[in-house]
């Protein structure tokens, strides 16, 4: 359970926070949504969650405990905007090993699996798979790490439509086995995966009530 204790974000060089005591649980195997337009805070949270950057004030605590950015880097995993414009590897096999060169192949394969992509040539070039495969590709390199918490900004940015089916399919299979915390300025379609949703408007964080299934059927 992941549960945010009035989390400040307040850079020196700015004249208001960026991100103002914010307050949210995320259950086991539940995937969050935080909605808010550009420049609202959404990437520096995901940041702050992920141990890339330190929050000025209040706790994030995993079941009781306050984890420290450091903790916070073991156990997230964050995958950026637009991932595949950091892939470093020259072949599918180097991007998943990179920073683990212990993993067996074994590991890799089951990483594959799990998002897709079973069948991919460990030697495939990572810039020459299609969008829809590099933004698995991009969630394997994450799992291969077993987070507890997947962190996704913007997973579905600049997706045609087909693979934006694709990968919400893959992330309602996801969430089965981890705990998701979701950003987006746009949720029209990732709405139907979330268990619980938030606003994020100038740093501020409000719920948001999520539409009946009746609602999103009609
Ligand atoms: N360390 C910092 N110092 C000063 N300003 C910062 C710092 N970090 C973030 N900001 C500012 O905080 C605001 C929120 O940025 P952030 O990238 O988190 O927003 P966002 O909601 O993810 O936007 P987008 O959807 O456009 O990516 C921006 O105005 C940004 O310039």
């Amino acid at each position: 359970m992941l549960n945010l204790c009035d989390l400040s974000y307040h850079p020196a060089s700015t004249p208001q926070p960026i991100l103002q005591s914010l307050n949210l649980q995320l259950g086991p195997q539940q995937l969050g949504l935080v909605i808010g337009p550009s420049g609202s805070g959404k990437t520096t949270l995901l940041e702050i969650l992920a141990g890339l950057a330190y929050s000025t004030a209040g706790e994030v605590r995993w079941r009781d405990q306050v984890l420290t950015p450091e903790a916070l880097q073991q156990l997230a995993g964050l995958v950026f905007q637009f991932p595949e414009r950091h892939f470093c590897g020259h072949n599918v096999l180097e991007e998943l090993r990179l920073g683990h060169p212990e993993l067996s192949k074994n590991h890799i394969v089951t990483a594959l699996e799990s998002v897709g992509l079973g069948h991919l040539s460990f030697t495939s070039e990572p810039h020459a798979l299609s969008g829809g495969q590099q933004r698995r590709l991009a969630l394997a390199v994450q799992l291969i790490r077993q987070p507890y918490l997947l962190l996704l900004d913007e997973p579905t940015a600049g997706l045609d439509w087909s693979m934006r089916r694709q990968l919400i399919t893959l992330l309602k299979k996801l969430k089965k086995d981890w705990s998701l915390l979701i950003v987006t300025h746009d949720a029209a379609e990732l709405i139907e995966l979330a268990d619980c949703a938030w606003k994020l408007d100038h740093g501020v964080l409000t719920p948001y009530a999520l539409p009946s299934a009746a609602e999103m059927t009609a």
